[in-house]
């Protein structure tokens, strides 16, 4: 529940936002009326007046913190600290990679996509590599505040991507649809502190990867100390010259400027490259000039005991004409189950959109041309003995876009859009994509007429490719948002349903997450009364001896995502809590800590009801509906009317 507080402050941030809006679309009307069709779309919504503006609660606009950003997350509404980010998000795995490593096979094709991936556990997928070895991570997408997300330091706001909830929307291992949607969901983004209207919504999720990228400030901690020091310096002597000469009418605002510009350029080092470009010297000012120049810039001061931090925390906070103007609208749309039956979660209208209005909005992940390679995951039939089993595409190919003429992969990261399914014919679809009419950091329209497949394939350093989801019709607030998926998807999965063959195991597989049984079972109950045969127990390494010799659990428990193969030998119920004897073979992984250890049975003793720490029910690898060999792939078709005859390289 919100606090009235945030209530009544998010009351009058709608009048700010509504009288905003009202400017806004003024000059809209007068400045940005879609430009005649410059692009090969051609639908109803096109000659259309543009629609009103929405009030929105998330924008995608271009980061603050710099064009190599790309993207950044903002806010529309001031937050309070902890609150969640409106909409929890979809969390993709991603199997044909493990994080921080970009597949060989690909030769740089597909390499944009190592910007826009997690490692597994941020999202909690309880999906390893192995059981044992985990220290290869999987990776995991999670399009919206997930992906877009920048980081920078202590300008952090937000945590984002903060794990997800296991569930298949009711559909049944044995249905056609089971394994063709990810099952996690409700990846939340939290606040971390108050954050004021407009700003750059900020997570830290480590910035030791910057120096390496190239024309980018370095926002190391260390660098910002650095360009403080230089900046009270500066300062420092400043003061001095003032005291030397007086206050002077020649001091004028445009000198101080010069003066910083070429003392800045004193040092081109990448280490000052967060020295801020502009600063507010007006205190150095004669009175009578000092008065203007303070007006003008008055959202930062150099003051602060470190005004190259506020500086860039200045930056982080944009107008709300500005976000309307250069924003796309993030929470248009939110998540929950379809009214199409079978069909998983779907997008609905977070409030009501007129006919015209951009619902969604989503830069899009391109791979020229070894998509199909690269987003084919081959399963091997356990780690010992590699037999290959069978090869499939990964599922996030369900939720990206292709042409039959062509090997182009497009895969989208706006909010909510990965949720809109299928519509056609009786179900009329009420939304479809479009190419932005303007030019953006994430769109940029040549790359339409002019650029090919390859030039895509060779372009692995920036989105250039975005859609806009465009209202085919007005759509009221909780209405279900559907797009035609294409004829191809069409057909591919109505033969999918009509072929289906449940797998073996339908009726017995029971998900970790809906085992209801109280207690974790011994290894003789096992014999008569085994776990579903997709489930088992596996074990943490860490443990310490008792003086009596017994062995227990260290704690804290480490959080390494090691673990053993394990069996319950005994339980035995006492009146407060339950004592379990666990055996583990420490010769299953790397576990124990040492070499001296492997391949020794270990008996650990272990307290607690229903499932203790240390020891816990896993699915077996490979096991969940996603990766059923039966399980539906398919992309979804671009419309060929959008659709660049000089991206169609194949027949
Ligand atoms: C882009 S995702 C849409 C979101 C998905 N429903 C989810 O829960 O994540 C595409 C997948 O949704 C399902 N889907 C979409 N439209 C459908 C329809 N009309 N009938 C059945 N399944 C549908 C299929 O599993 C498809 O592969």
């Amino acid at each position: 529940s919100v606090p009235t507080s945030v209530i009544r402050a998010r009351e009058q941030q709608q009048q700010q936002q509504q009288a905003a809006a009202a400017a806004a679309s003024a000059e809209t009307t007068i400045a940005e009326q879609p430009s005649s069709n410059n692009d090969t779309c051609n639908n109803d919504v096109e000659n259309k007046p543009p629609p009103p503006l929405l009030e929105c609660g998330v924008y995608m606009a271009p980061s603050t913190i710099g064009n190599h950003s790309n993207l950044g997350i903002y806010t529309g509404f001031a937050l309070q600290p902890n609150e969640t980010i409106r909409f929890p998000e979809i969390a993709i795995p991603l199997l044909f990679r493990n994080f921080d490593q970009h597949p060989p096979n690909s030769l740089g094709d597909g390499t944009l996509w190592d910007r826009y991936i997690w490692g597994a556990h941020v999202a909690n997928l309880q999906d390893p590599l192995d059981d044992y070895d985990r220290t290869q991570e999987r990776s995991v997408f999670v399009p919206g505040v997930g992906c877009t997300v920048n980081s920078m330091l202590d300008l952090q706001n937000i945590q984002s991507t903060q794990g997800s909830v296991y569930d298949t929307a009711n559909v049944p291992r044995n249905h056609p649809a089971a394994g063709s949607f990810s099952p996690y969901h409700s990846s939340k983004t939290i606040t971390t502190r108050e954050i004021p209207i407009g700003s750059e919504l900020l997570a830290n999720y480590g910035d030791g990867w910057i120096p390496n990228i190239p024309n980018v400030a370095v926002t190391l901690d260390q660098h910002l100390d650095q360009a403080d020091k230089f900046v009270k310096h500066y300062e420092e002597w400043m003061a001095k010259i003032v005291e030397k000469y007086g206050e002077t009418d020649k001091l004028s605002p445009e000198m101080l400027e010069k003066l910083w510009t070429m003392a800045r350029g004193l040092h081109p080092s990448r280490d000052f490259s967060v020295l801020p470009p502009e600063m507010d010297l007006s205190r150095f000012l004669s009175k009578s000039s000092s008065t203007k120049d303070a007006n003008a810039n008055e959202e930062f001061s150099s003051s602060s005991s470190s005004p190259t931090r506020e500086y860039w925390r200045s930056q982080s906070i944009r107008s709300m004409e500005w976000l309307q103007k250069h924003g796309k609208c993030q929470d248009h749309i939110k998540p929950g189950i379809s009214t199409i039956p079978n069909a998983g979660r779907g997008a609905f209208a977070s409030r009501d959109l007129p006919q015209g209005t951009i619902v969604g909005y989503a830069p899009l992940i391109h791979i020229g041309e070894a998509g199909t390679d690269l987003l084919q995951f081959t399963y091997h039939s356990s780690s010992s003995t590699n037999k290959k089993q069978y090869t499939k595409p990964e599922l996030v190919i369900n939720y990206s876009f292709r042409h039959p003429n062509s090997t182009l992969i497009l895969t989208p990261y706006g909010a909510g859009v990965n949720y809109i399914n299928h519509a056609s014919g009786q179900r009329t679809p009420n939304v479809r994509v479009q190419w932005p009419k303007e030019e953006s950091i994430a769109h940029k329209p040549d790359w339409l007429q002019e650029k090919s497949v390859r030039f895509l394939r060779d372009t692995t350093g920036k989105i250039g490719l975005s859609f806009d989801y465009v209202a085919l019709r007005d759509i009221a607030k909780d209405e279900e948002l559907l797009m035609d998926y294409g004829p191809e998807w069409e057909a591919a999965w109505e033969a999918h349903v009509v072929n289906h063959v449940p797998p073996k195991d339908a009726l017995t597989y029971v998900h970790s997450s809906q085992y209801t049984g109280e207690y974790l079972k011994t290894r003789n109950e096992q014999l008569s009364d085994p776990y579903p045969t997709n489930l088992h127990t596996l074990c943490r390494p860490w443990f310490t001896q008792r003086p009596d010799g017994t062995n227990v659990f260290a704690r804290p428990m480490r959080q390494d995502d090691q673990y053993v193969t394990c069996e319950v030998v005994e339980r035995n119920p006492r009146d407060d809590s339950t004592t379990y004897t666990v055996q583990m073979s420490l010769g299953g992984g790397d576990g124990g800590g040492s070499n001296t250890n492997k391949n020794k049975v270990v008996v650990v003793v272990v307290q607690g009801v229903p499932r203790p720490e240390g020891i816990e029910l896993f699915d077996k690898v490979f096991s969940q509906d996603m990766h059923l060999p039966q399980a539906f792939r398919h992309p979804i078709s671009i419309p060929n009317d959008i659709f660049p005859e000089a991206w169609k390289n194949k027949l």
